[in-house]
Order: C-alpha cells, then sequence, then structure tokens
C-alpha cells in the first residue's frame, strides 16, 4: 500500500529548516502533502509588532508550489483558517486538512515533539514522525525571523522566498545625469545585482530614438524593462537597483511622440519601490550620441516635467544633486538608513 503522509504549518516565513523537512519526508512516503495553514486574522496577529510584515497565504503558497515544482511525489495543498493566534482549532484545522488531502493519510510529519498527544488525537491511524526535533540540521525557526527580521537571517531564507523580500531602489532623472552610473557602482558596493534602462538599448538596437521611435514602442519598453526588473531580483542579495521605470517611458513618449499613454500609467500604478532616488541635472552634459536635450534651459524644464509626471503617478522620491561623489555619498547614507531597524 502506498505511503501518504502530510507535512503542515505556515511558513511565516518560509526558511531552510522547513525546506530540510519537507525534502527529508518526501523521502520516506509515496505521496507528501505539504500543507500551507493560513489565516489573515491570526498571521496578521503574529507579525504584530515583529519585524516581519504579515504575509498573504498566496504568496506562501507560491514559495512551496516554485520549490516542489520538480518533485514528484509532493503536492501542496492550502487550508483557509479563520481563527486568530490564541484559538486556533486544531479539530477544525484537522477536517480541512483531511479534505484537502482527500486521502489516507498514515504519516504526520513535524519537528515538534509537543505535536505527538495532539495528532494521536487528531490522526490516530498515522505514525507521527519528528524530522530533526532539535533542530541541528537547520537550528532557525519562524519565530527567531519574525524577531529580528529576514535580513538577519538572509542565508536561511529559500532562493524561492528571498526575491518577495528585495528591497527595490530606483534612481530616476532626465538624460546625462548620472543615472546608469551610480546604479552600477551602487549595485556594486551592495554586492547586488542591477537593471541597465531598457529604452537605451531599445535605442540602441533602432539605431537611435530621435525622429524613429513610434507609439507602440513605449509599452515594449516598459514591459521589457520590468522583465528585467523580475530576472534581476531573483538573483538580488537583499536590494536591486534599477535605472528609470515607467513614468520616466511615459516622460519620453511624451517628449518624443507628444503622447501620453494610459497603458504606461498602468505599468506605473502596478509597480513598488523602496526608495526612489532623482538626480537632479545639475552634473555637466555628456554627449553620448543618443541624448539630444542639451540645453541647460531644456535640461531644466525636462526635468520640471519629469517631476510633474512623477507627481502625477503618486510616486515620492528623494532629490539628489551635488557633485558625483556627493551623490554617491547621499545615495549611500539613504539606503543605510532604510535598511536600519528593518
Ligand atoms: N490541525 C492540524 O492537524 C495541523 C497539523 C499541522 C499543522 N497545522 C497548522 O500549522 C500550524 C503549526 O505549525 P507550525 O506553527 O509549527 O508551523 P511552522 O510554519 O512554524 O513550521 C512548519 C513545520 O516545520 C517544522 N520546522 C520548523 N523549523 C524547523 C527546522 N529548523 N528544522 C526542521 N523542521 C522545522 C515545524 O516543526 C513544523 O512541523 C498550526 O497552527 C496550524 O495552522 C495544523
Amino acid at each position: 500500500m502506498k505511503r501518504v503522509g502530510f507535512f503542515g504549518g505556515k511558513f511565516l516565513p518560509f526558511h531552510q529548516g522547513h525546506v530540510y523537512s519537507i525534502i527529508k519526508a518526501s523521502t520516506m512516503v509515496d505521496e507528501l502533502y505539504v500543507v500551507l495553514s493560513h489565516s489573515e486574522k491570526r498571521d496578521h496577529e503574529l507579525c504584530a509588532g515583529s519585524k516581519l510584515s504579515y504575509i498573504p497565504g498566496q504568496i506562501r503558497l507560491r514559495w512551496l508550489s516554485q520549490l516542489t515544482k520538480e518533485m514528484n511525489n509532493i503536492k501542496v495543498v492550502e487550508v483557509e483558517d479563520h481563527d486568530g493566534n490564541e484559538d486556533y482549532d486544531w479539530k477544525e484545522g484537522a477536517l480541512k486538512i483531511r479534505e484537502a488531502i482527500g486521502r489516507e493519510i498514515d504519516t504526520v510529519f513535524s519537528s515538534e515533539i509537543e505535536y505527538g498527544p495532539i495528532f494521536k488525537e487528531l490522526y490516530p491511524e498515522a505514525e507521527h514522525i519528528l524530522i530533526d526535533e532539535k533542530r541541528e540540521q537547520i537550528p532557525i525557526s519562524a519565530t527567531q525571523i519574525r524577531e529580528k527580521g529576514v535580513f538577519a537571517y538572509w542565508d536561511y531564507i529559500p532562493d524561492v522566498a528571498k526575491p518577495y523580500f528585495i528591497k527595490k531602489i530606483v534612481i530616476l532623472g532626465t538624460e546625462s545625469c548620472g543615472k546608469s552610473t551610480l546604479t552600477k557602482n551602487l549595485a556594486l558596493i551592495y554586492n547586488t545585482t542591477y537593471v541597465k534602462e531598457y529604452g537605451r538599448d531599445y535605442c540602441e538596437d533602432l539605431g537611435g530614438c530621435d525622429g524613429i521611435i513610434l507609439e507602440e514602442d513605449y509599452p515594449m519598453i516598459a514591459y521589457g524593462h520590468k522583465l528585467k526588473e523580475y530576472e534581476a531580483i531573483k538573483s538580488a542579495n537583499k536590494i536591486v537597483f534599477i535605472d528609470t521605470e515607467a513614468v520616466v517611458t511615459q516622460f519620453y513618449s511624451e517628449l518624443y511622440n507628444q503622447k501620453l499613454q494610459t497603458v504606461l500609467n498602468e505599468v506605473a500604478r502596478n509597480q513598488e519601490y523602496d526608495l526612489c532616488l532623482y538626480l537632479e541635472p545639475d552634473v555637466k552634459w555628456v554627449d553620448d550620441g543618443l541624448r539630444v536635450h542639451g540645453e541647460q534651459k531644456v535640461r531644466e524644464e525636462n526635468n520640471l516635467r519629469l517631476k510633474d509626471l512623477l507627481k502625477e503617478n503618486g510616486m515620492d522620491f528623494v532629490s539628489i544633486g551635488g557633485t558625483y561623489q556627493e551623490r554617491l555619498e547621499k545615495s549611500i547614507k539613504l539606503i543605510d538608513k532604510m535598511f536600519e531597524g528593518i
């Protein structure tokens, strides 16, 4: 007869101890069900006052699903509870778990010795197998992570979950204000990934932008840029640096094609950055062959227009001017401040 087991939890947050247990359990049964129990009320209560913000069940389900996607004997299911932290009803939870699995269960896995009597009562037909109850293999708990925050235990966060926590810093500004250099430099200093301005590569591919860029190019630039962000975030180390975003694309759509596009506002509406650094055009103009708005009066007009567009799109930004050295130092200060206490 096939052995069917389950490993349940809240995974708030998901950590390497869970990964270890899931994989070990999967070697002991023919079919393993990983059960995510989530309750908006309870999970909010658990995170309140901690260094972890509430994580929706859907996100945790996504992590589990991504981790196990190539593990053929593992299925991920979810149950939604409505209880608070103190009044979790184990009996009702067990009924929901049985229903979600829909199979006879003969093994229940956990690393908690104290779950023994509960599981004996709820699953009398099943054996309770403890996995690393002393937490020697992976010495971490979700409680520790909630207390000190994910960045304090970054090595214990599975790669499938890391992108959710990455801090996104976007660097904005008009032409020739040092964005691409600052983006690259910050990425090197923080030892992480960055996203180049995709619109630039797109224009280079066309042989320039002046007079040849079409209205339909802009949404492609905005989406192309988003895909680059998605890729860079996957391998980022706590933080990612991004050169421009959808409002800047909108700005160029207006500048070159005299057209504000609803689709670009929509892309902008769906993006979320932790910090927006706005570079003022007070460094000298550098003609790189692609740039066309070098006159200082035009630079200033463009600067005002871009700021207005950002405000219209509800984007808060910190203005940074001065020499290249001052820009770098101010940026580092703001970034380090953002990380303080999280
Ligand atoms: N009603 C039920 O039958 C039932 C059964 C199991 C789970 N649940 C749900 O899950 C919750 C209990 O799970 P939890 O709070 O322990 O979830 P959790 O997300 O903290 O942990 C999930 C599992 O991982 C194990 N684990 C944690 N750290 C580990 C490490 N470092 N190494 C190895 N294993 C590790 C835990 O012992 C637990 O078995 C309940 O509140 C309920 O929501 C319900």
